[in-house]
C-alpha cells in the first residue's frame, strides 16, 4: 500500500539543479519523476516564456498553483518551478504530498548558472535582479522546506545521494 506522503518534493532558486537533480534523483530511488513547468506546459499548450510574456506574472502564478493543488502521485520526485513558493496553498498542498526539499545554493553559483535572466522567463518584476529575488525567496523556501540541502561543492550526482541518504533515513 502506498504511503500518504510519499513523494520526494523539490524546491529552490531556478538554476538550483531541481530538474536536473530530480531526474538523477527519481532513478536512484525507482521512483517518477514529474517537473511541474512541463505540467503547465502542456495544461496551457503553451511554453512557460509565453504565458508569463503574454498573460503576466500574476496568470503564470495562477496555472502554477492550479498544478500544484492538482498533483496526485506516489511515489513520484517533483521537481517545482522556482516561483511555486509564491503559492501558499500550493506549497501547503505539496507538504501534504510528501517531504519538501530545499536546494541551498550561493548566490554566486546561480549567477554563474544563470546567464539568460531575460529569456528564461522569471517570475521577477521589471528591474529586479536575481540578488534581489535571492533575498525574497529563500526565506520562503527555508519556511516551507522539511530538509535543507547545503549543495554547495556537490554536483549534480553527489546531491541526489546526500537527499537518497536522507530520504532513507527518514524511512528507518
Ligand atoms: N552542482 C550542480 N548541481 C546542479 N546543477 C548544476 C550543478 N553544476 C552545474 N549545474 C547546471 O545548472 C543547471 C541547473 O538547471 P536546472 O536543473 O534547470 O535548475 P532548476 O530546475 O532548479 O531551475 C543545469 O544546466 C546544470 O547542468
Ligand atoms: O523561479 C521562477 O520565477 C521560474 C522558474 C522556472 O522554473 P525553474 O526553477 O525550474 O527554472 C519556471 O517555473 C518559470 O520560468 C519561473
Ligand atoms: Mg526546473
Amino acid at each position: 500500500m502506498k504511503g500518504e506522503r510519499d513523494n520526494v518534493i523539490l524546491i529552490g532558486m531556478p538554476g538550483a539543479g531541481k530538474s536536473t537533480v530530480g531526474v538523477v534523483l527519481a532513478k536512484r530511488l525507482g521512483f517518477d519523476f514529474i517537473d511541474t513547468d512541463l505540467l503547465i506546459q502542456r495544461r496551457t499548450g503553451r511554453h512557460l516564456q509565453e504565458i508569463i510574456a503574454n498573460e503576466g506574472l500574476e496568470s503564470f502564478k495562477k496555472h502554477e498553483e492550479q498544478v500544484l493543488l492538482t498533483l496526485c502521485t506516489h511515489e513520484s520526485v517533483i521537481s517545482t518551478g522556482g516561483s511555486a513558493v509564491y503559492s501558499q496553498k500550493g506549497m501547503t498542498a505539496l507538504k501534504d504530498r510528501g517531504t519538501v526539499v530545499f536546494l541551498d545554493v550561493p548566490l554566486a553559483n546561480l549567477q554563474q548558472r544563470i546567464s539568460d535572466m531575460d529569456s528564461r522567463g522569471l517570475v521577477i518584476d521589471p528591474g529586479e535582479t536575481l540578488a534581489d529575488l535571492y533575498r525574497q525567496r529563500r526565506p520562503l523556501y527555508l519556511r516551507y522546506a522539511d530538509l535543507r540541502i547545503n549543495t554547495e561543492g556537490l554536483n549534480v550526482e553527489e546531491t541526489a545521494t546526500r537527499i537518497a541518504e536522507h530520504w532513507a533515513a527518514l524511512q528507518s
